[in-house]
């Protein structure tokens, strides 16, 4: 493919992450120029060629495509000429939608060189690879944003939020729920294979948990940090429920002395419900010589309730995390699980075209049913009927924002009826959490 922008030939290629057929220890060229293309595009140091093969493995274990966008005309002391002046890259994972896991086509590694920037090189590759991700049978497409001004043009809308808190460890925190289980050190390797196991059945669990790619359990295992090197300061521990299953894990580093107050660092916690979470909190809580503990959580985290004392617990930020960009809203709808009923029509505006359409909704228990409207026609007499724009279908679809929010903030039109007919049917008890960055 190629594409004219604003006077240069630029090419496009898609690929997939490759070794060196010569020497499996090396990554192939083309894949070596996309890596340092997007380190330079996040600021980051360039990886050894030891760390690509890494993460090229990773990459082809997560079935990772690639694009770069080439300008073939670099001038002399141009920095490689043979790197793209942009990247993006994509993978599959499922989403928990709260019904069924809804295969979500993820979108990471977008990077643009400055010199290249606002000709509408990421317009290019975006718009190409929804309408391809639609065509493949996507239901949705999934982000995480640098800056939130990117992508609502694109038809994303935020989706969840994540914390980070602060917890006051000194003495022993106290927890008012009685102890369950057990919980032990473990044995960093092992948790390469354990780790998968327990996140597996924890995002079969919890609305919005995303699955993950490879690079997660060699974090868990301290094989890898930031960058593939292995972190000998990485611990990890599991919790067993009662009956001797492994239901959690909490892996950490205890930051250099020099850190007043002397602070832990939870770097994941992955747990499959609520005891289980909780339990590895009990444990933190008890490791002597920790003043301070800081970690992610959800939003509505149970911890400082479950705290004897909750002023302990400090949240010092709340940022999004996942954005959604329907492709298929109809199958998303589907996926959904809806803990209230009601009957709604629901039309979804999309100037992309990908997502534009009319349906009737209708929930009834576990039964969610989809019905397309053609272009003109009502739905039936007495159902409330509401517009969202596809940004603001993606941030309302996992119930972490409510519809009277959105449309007060224009994303979402109907009347006071319609709307308080959406929130009922779309509002969930608990906001949905994703723990999964990519
Ligand atoms: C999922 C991820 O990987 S998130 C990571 C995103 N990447 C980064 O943050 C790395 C640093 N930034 C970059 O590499 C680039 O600036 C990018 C990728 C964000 C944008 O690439 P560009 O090719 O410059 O974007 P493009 O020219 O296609 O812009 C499309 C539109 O978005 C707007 N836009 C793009 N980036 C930004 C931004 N950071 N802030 C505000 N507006 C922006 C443009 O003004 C343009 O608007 P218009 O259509 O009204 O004219």
């Amino acid at each position: 493919m190629t594409a004219e922008t604003a006077g240069t030939a630029l090419r496009t290629e898609r690929f997939a992450a490759g070794l060196s057929h010569a020497d499996h220890q090396r990554v192939d060229e083309r894949t070596a120029d996309w890596l340092q293309a997007v380190n330079l595009g996040f600021h980051d140091p360039a990886w050894k060629p030891e760390q690509m093969a890494s993460i090229v493995e990773a990459y082809r274990a997560d079935g990772r495509m690639l694009t770069g966008v080439y300008d073939d005309a670099a001038p002399a002391y141009a920095w490689n000429p043979a790197a793209p002046v942009a990247t993006y890259a994509t993978m599959s994972n499922g989403l928990n939608a709260g019904g069924t896991l809804l295969q979500a086509h993820q979108i990471t590694s977008v990077t643009v060189r400055p010199t290249h920037r606002r000709r509408g090189i990421l317009n290019g590759m975006i718009t190409a690879d929804l309408l391809r991700a639609g065509e493949e049978g996507f239901a949705v497409a999934a982000l995480l944003a640098s800056e939130a001004v990117i992508y609502g043009r694109f038809g994303f809308g935020a989706a969840t939020a994540e914390a980070t808190v602060e917890v006051d460890a000194r003495g022993r925190l106290e927890l008012k729920v009685p102890p369950s289980g057990s919980t032990v050190l473990a044995d960093a390797p092992k948790m390469e294979e354990l780790a998968p196991e327990i996140f597996s059945r924890h995002l079969h669990a919890a609305r919005g948990a995303l699955g993950r790619q490879a690079g997660y359990a060699k974090r868990a295992a301290g094989l890898w940090g930031d960058v593939p090197e292995v972190q000998q300061d990485v611990r990890a521990a599991v919790h067993y429920d009662a009956a001797g299953t492994p239901d959690g894990y909490v892996t950490y580093r205890f930051l250099p002395w020099e850190t007043e107050p002397h602070t832990l660092k939870v770097l994941d916690l992955v747990a499959v419900d609520d005891t289980a979470r909780l339990e590895l909190w009990r444990y933190l809580g008890s490791i002597d010589l920790v003043e301070k503990i800081t970690a992610s959580a959800p939003v509505a985290d149970p911890l400082p309730w479950a705290l004897a004392d909750r002023r302990r617990y400090q949240v010092t930020g709340v940022e999004d995390t996942l954005w959604l960009r329907p492709l298929d809203p109809a199958a998303m709808l589907r996926a959904r699980g809806f803990e209230s009923d009601g009957t709604v029509v629901l039309t979804v505006a999309d100037p992309l075209g990908i997502a534009a359409g009319r349906w009737l909704v209708q929930v009834d228990g576990t039964a969610v049913t989809v019905t397309e409207l053609v272009p003109g026609e009502d739905g039936p007499s007495g159902v409330p009927a509401v517009e969202a724009d596809a940004a603001a279908f993606g941030s309302l679809y996992l119930g972490g924002v409510s519809a009277q929010v959105l449309a007060v903030s224009g994303g979402v039109r109907g009347t006071e009826e319609g709307v308080a007919a959406l929130d009922r049917l779309f509002a969930v008890a608990r906001p949905p959490y994703c723990s999964t960055h990519f």
